[in-house]
């Protein structure tokens, strides 16, 4: 299958540089072949027209739950442990597969309608995740969370291991991560097991850190460690890891990040719903750790919209820096991309419009009156596009959604049986 994207504005990274041209794309199979002037006699099988389109590299989401939208609007306005505790960890103890896997569909739908073309989550029952994701064509990263339960440990850890024998690079587009939820539910003894567990198959590691100021005060006072420290010094970060929020950190574990190698999955809206705090960003960032971004699950945020995660990315580092330059358009863009691919191990096949690099390609609608006049297209990114102007999406040479048409789900469906399996666990 051969397919050209032509007449678009490209949005590409230069020696690092985020750069627009007006370039052509070719496409074989799974793979940019060509960027720039197409080859006479490529033949193409379809040619994209994208005039007053930005083509640019898919999002990928780094920190999501993707089943958790049957919990949304459900249990709001509340700070994370008594959410979790009081609202959301008893309904997840009624869970199904079923829920699970019509929530899933949901949330690819809702992922690729914002233009996200990979996704990282945590959560139960992945196997149906997993299975949506293979039926659907998008590309996922997941993690069977983990939690020390007397009697869940070793199951937990098995299914990881069964996970990864049956799905492990399937299809090109999933990869298996232990995802271990937190310190404070994970023991040591379960974190080193979990370690051992993710060298043997050489797998990376998804785990929520320093999320709250009450769980870095909890961690000192019961390991005299914050639990970057702790985590680190149980060998955690001898894998690749990404550790999500990350907002309550100091100088000294900014500084075991950076030479971990541990990226963090940024999560701006979460964060200021459950009003966790503000990740140190511009920190991290300066200190030359790898931030991603999130959007948490959809009953933290309450959707899964990477540009307002991008947004908020931006403007919400200039108030707290006090600093208009903090987080600019392209720092926060490459957050979305090419960070995301580098804290998922695959910044040589993703995250940017290159030859070589898998085709997970996005084109955003410029005909739009909040886009006009544009300027500025990176800015136009950050500062005020909307999921509604994704036009059309590609994955792995794939269209999965073309003139706002998804291809490959049965939206109503999916909204229809989320909403029934969302009824039966809350009762409302
Ligand atoms: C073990 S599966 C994932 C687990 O995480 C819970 N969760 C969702 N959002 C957050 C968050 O922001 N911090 C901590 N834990 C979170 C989810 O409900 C599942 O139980
Ligand atoms: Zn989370």
């Amino acid at each position: 299958m051969k397919l050209i994207i032509k007449n678009g504005r490209v949005l590409l990274f230069e020696k690092d540089k985020a750069v627009v041209k007006k370039v052509d794309i070719g496409i074989e199979n799974s793979k940019i072949v060509q960027v720039g002037e197409i080859s006479e006699g490529f033949g193409a099988d379809k040619i994209i027209d994208a005039n007053n389109m930005l083509v640019m590299p898919g999002f990928i989401n780094t920190h999501t739950h993707l089943a958790m939208n049957l919990f949304r609007n459900y249990a709001d306005d509340m700070l994370l442990q008594d959410w979790l505790t009081k609202k959301i960890w008893p309904l997840e103890k009624k869970l199904t597969a079923e829920a699970v896997y019509w929530a899933s569909v949901l949330g690819i739908a809702e992922l690729i309608k914002s233009g996200v073309t990979g996704f990282l989550d945590m959560y139960f029952f992945v196997e149906e995740t997993i299975k949506v994701a293979l039926e659907t064509g998008v590309r996922a990263y997941i993690a069977r969370g983990l939690t020390d339960e007397p009697l869940g440990m070793e199951f937990q850890l098995k299914e990881t291991k069964e996970l990864y024998r049956k799905f492990d690079g399937k299809d090109g587009r999933i990869k298996i991560f232990a995802g271990p939820h937190a310190p404070y539910t994970c023991s040591p003894r379960y974190l080193k097991k979990v370690k051992a567990l993710a060298d043997e198959l050489g797998i990376g590691i998804h785990i929520h850190l320093s999320e709250t100021r009450q769980e870095v005060n909890d961690s000192i006072k019961q390991w005299r460690k914050t639990p970057i420290k702790h985590v680190y010094d149980l060998g955690i970060f001898e894998r690749p890891t990404i550790a999500a929020h990350c907002v309550h950190v100091d100088d000294d574990d900014i500084q075991i990040l950076k030479e971990c190698n541990v990226s963090v999955a940024y999560n701006p809206t979460s964060n200021l719903k459950l009003a966790s705090g503000f990740a140190p960003v511009e920190k991290m960032v300066k200190a030359g750790v790898n931030v991603s971004l999130g959007t948490d699950g959809a009953s933290s945020n309450n959707n899964l919209n990477m540009f307002e995660e991008i947004h908020l990315a931006s403007i919400v580092n200039k108030c707290v820096n006090n600093d208009a330059v903090s987080i600019p358009a392209e720092t926060a863009i490459k957050m979305a991309t090419i960070n995301g691919a580098k804290a998922l191990g695959v910044d040589g096949e993703l995250g940017s419009i290159d030859v070589g690099k898998k085709a997970d390609i996005i084109l955003i609608d410029l005909n739009k009156p909040h886009l006009c006049p544009l300027h500025n297209p990176l800015s136009a990114v950050c500062y005020c596009a909307q999921a509604s102007d994704v036009h059309t999406v590609i994955v792995d040479g794939k269209i999965l959604m073309e003139n706002y048409e998804l291809k490959t789900i049965d939206l109503e469906k999916a909204m229809y049986n989320t909403a029934r399996c969302a009824q039966k666990l809350t009762g409302a």
